[in-house]
């Protein structure tokens, strides 16, 4: 039976301590275990560049080669007219503040468990490095609605239902459980509504991109029946960089690259994102209300056989205002096995990856990081993945 994703991690849980969460808001200095030096990310302090990312307008009659060219050279791109309601938009960004917004104990009641998927807690990432990131995240795997319960339970209003005296205060109580349980509802539906819009976005922009190629929707089968990629899975993380006392010696998010076949992120009215390009340096993708940015991740990398680099890219931090964001990590079937297509395969091009899942992915990149795609590319049978 196929499995989905949530239990990637049993095999590989890691356990990232709570208790020295700070309080974000009332810190005036950087505390030591938050301060980063190049030697904490060897990219730290690489070169900033002000070029810009490519923008494209999908409504563009040569939207195909724009895609296939900016996959090609930046591995990323931030798109306008991509379909996806701003009033959904809005409706994700007031979800994610309100979120984030509870007390730290109450986030807490719905901490991801150390080998568990969903919930809230800092980005897997962080047991990669000595420093603590300025930042907070929340991932949703399949339906929300149990982590939804643990944030804002009506146990406590049940109780005071009871308790409250007169008939009045029983009505006021039952009326607000009524309002939580709903608003519980709506924030599910918010998701559910943005998870199905990404989704036709994501399998619109991956026919866009891999046709610039010359590969058609027979030579994926999975993508059928409809070509609409309907067995890709696929991971919400909501995530919140705080106001920050010292930004240039803090890092929100270390440099990464997604394990997806395709990222989709919406950032807020703050700016913070960076993607890198060996020959550039490091691009700060501004933010531009209603837009959406979108990056190959390695597995769509080792699908064109490397012709699409995944891009790496971070999170920095601010002394202003709050950032959010809000990324769709996309990916297959999560036991399908994926390798090289065949179409960009010959004998001037060998396969560069051998085939894995998802699933084995991810479990390598929960030992090798950074290091995940050099380590399948000189994979032998004799070594492990799973
Ligand atoms: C499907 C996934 C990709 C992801 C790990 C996860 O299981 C769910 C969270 C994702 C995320 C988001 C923040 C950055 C990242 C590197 C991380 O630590 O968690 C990605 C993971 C990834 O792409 O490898
Ligand atoms: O917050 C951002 O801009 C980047 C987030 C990100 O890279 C991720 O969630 O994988
Ligand atoms: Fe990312």
């Amino acid at each position: 039976m196929n499995s989905t994703l949530s239990d990637v991690f049993i095999s590989h849980p890691i356990h990232i301590p709570f208790s020295n969460l700070p309080d974000f808001t009332s810190l005036r200095h950087l505390p030591d275990s938050y301060t980063w030096t190049p030697k904490d990310d060897l990219l730290f302090s690489a070169s900033a560049s002000d070029e810009s990312l490519p923008f494209i307008d999908l409504s563009d009659p040569h939207v195909a080669s724009r895609v296939g060219h900016a996959c090609t050279t930046w591995g990323a791109f931030q798109i306008t007219n991509h379909g996806v309601p701003s009033r959904l938009l809005d409706d994700m960004e007031f979800l994610t503040g309100s979120l984030f917004r509870l007390p730290v104990h109450r986030k807490l009641n719905a901490a991801r468990r150390e080998d568990g998927i969903s919930g809230y807690g800092v980005a897997r990432i962080a047991s990669f490095f000595n420093k603590q990131m300025w930042s907070e995240g929340f991932t949703v795997v399949g339906s929300p609605l149990d982590d939804f319960h643990k944030l804002w339970p009506v146990h406590h209003l049940k109780y005071w239902k009871n308790k409250a005296g007169g008939r009045t205060k029983r009505l006021y109580v039952v009326s607000v459980s009524v309002v939580i349980v709903s608003q519980l509802i709506f924030n599910s539906e918010i998701i559910q509504e943005y998870e199905e819009h990404m989704q036709k976005l994501a399998a619109k922009l991956m026919w866009l991109a891999l046709g610039s190629l010359g590969v058609e929707e027979k030579d994926i089968e999975w993508a059928s029946p409809g070509s609409d990629f309907r067995g890709a899975q696929a991971a919400i993380q909501l995530n919140h960089y705080p106001i920050c006392p010292e930004p240039d010696r803090a890092m929100g998010l270390p440099a990464h690259t997604d394990s997806t076949l395709m990222t989709i992120l919406y950032q807020n009215n703050t700016a913070g994102l960076q993607v890198y390009r060996d020959d550039v340096g490091w691009v700060t993708v501004p933010p531009v209300p209603g837009s959406l940015v979108v990056n190959v991740g390695d597995l769509l990398h080792i699908l064109t056989n490397g012709m699409f680099p995944s891009v790496l890219h971070r999170a920095r931090v601010n002394h202003l205002q709050s950032r959010f964001s809000m990324a769709y990590l996309w990916g297959p079937p999560s036991d399908l096995m994926i390798s090289p297509l065949p179409k960009l395969v010959d004998p001037l091009h060998p396969p560069l990856y051998p085939s894995l899942s998802w699933k084995q992915y991810l479990a390598t990149k929960a030992t090798h990081f950074n290091q995940s795609l050099s380590f399948i590319r000189n994979y032998r049978s004799s070594d492990q993945i799973s």
